[in-house]
């Protein structure tokens, strides 16, 4: 288990993290989702002790990472896929990880085996491609077998194949019990992937729910609705208890269909210039929940590969 408690961290002016508090639970598969420069990587690493943080402190299964009495054993990360010695083999630098921390070296070949890397564990490390790389990450992550794992932005960069191999690979740790943290700035990977969500937005704690409750939530449709009597038409709607809110010229309505609206209007003899039923998508839906807090524009290319990673496991389910 992971737990946060006000956690903050301050880089001079800028607040990367904002009193954070949330609980990661073991045998799940839960999605640390926010927006670029929301402050994923710089809790995930207050979490593993490798920043300070400025306020509040995170603990693993009850301890902070300092205080654990094997680290590695209790809890694997990968942050950087690319942080190995380029001219090692797969296999030399998991030996050199295992004797460091004291852990045994007939592990190295389990952990090989798991990522499927055991044809290429003699290979440089550094003729790696960026699929190949995550495996080995990952392994090095699993060499300790511990029970909590953080993974940060996993699929970033990869092909639909990689993506799906480490969707299934975390999805898989979790079943064996295991706590697993897995970042991501796309909903639509992250409710591929995991069943609870920790979205945050400029270092602050948006939401923690259910993958289900979240999406069903951040996908609400609504109905827009123009017309020349827009604040007779607001007070029709909020009079009976209707949510609603300004969208230029006009309102956008949530939590009830065209016809109620529609009947509604009719009723206090309001005209109606336009009643349009408005189906949100996943990703736009998430954006305006983090509202201004995106930094920067996402990579395209890697959003693409996301989404036909997302296609494929919907074929293969037969959908
Ligand atoms: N060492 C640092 N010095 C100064 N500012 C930093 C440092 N590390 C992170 N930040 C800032 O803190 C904020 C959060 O960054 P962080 O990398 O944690 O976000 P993120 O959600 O992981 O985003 P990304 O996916 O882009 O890495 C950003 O505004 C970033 O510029």
């Amino acid at each position: 288990m992971i737990e946060a408690a006000g956690l903050t961290k301050r880089y001079g002016r800028t607040v990367a993290v904002d009193n954070l508090s949330f609980t990661v639970q073991p045998g799940r598969v839960t999605g640390f989702l926010g927006p670029n420069g929301a402050g994923k990587s710089t809790t995930m690493r207050m979490i593993l002790g490798l920043d300070r943080p400025t306020g509040g402190e995170a603990k693993i299964n009850g301890k902070r990472y300092h205080d654990l009495h094997h680290p590695l054993r209790t809890v694997g990360a990968l942050l950087d896929a690319k942080w190995v010695h380029p001219n090692r083999s797969a296999r030399a630098h998991l030996r050199w990880m295992a004797k460091s921390n004291k852990l045994p070296a007939a592990r190295v070949d389990e952990v090989l085996e798991l990522v499927g890397l055991t044809s290429v564990a003699n290979k440089r490390a550094g003729a790696f491609s960026l699929g190949m790389s995550q495996r080995l990450g990952i392994a090095a992550a699993l060499l300790g077998d511990p029970e909590v794992l953080l993974f940060d932005e996993p699929v970033n960069g990869l092909d639909p194949e990689g993506i799906l191999w480490i969707r299934k690979f975390m999805q898989r740790l979790a079943t064996e019990g295991r706590t697993v943290l897995v970042s991501s700035h796309l909903l639509s990977e992250m409710s591929l992937t995991a069943s609870e969500l920790i979205v945050i937005g400029r270092g602050k704690l948006i939401a923690q729910s259910s993958t289900e409750e979240f999406v069903s939530r951040a996908t609400e449709n609504t109905v827009k609705v123009r017309s020349p009597q827009l604040p007779a038409l607001r007070q029709a709607l909020t009079g009976e208890g209707i949510e609603v809110r300004d969208d230029a010229d006009a309102l956008v309505v949530s939590g009830v269909d065209s016809a109620t609206v529609g009947e509604l209007a009719a009723k206090h003899g309001v005209v109606l210039h336009e009643l349009s039923p408005q189906r949100g998508s996943l990703e736009e839906a998430f954006m305006q929940l983090t509202g201004d807090s995106v930094e920067y524009h996402t990579d395209i290319t890697d959003d693409h590969a996301v989404a036909a990673a997302a296609a494929a496991e919907l074929m293969s389910q037969g959908k």
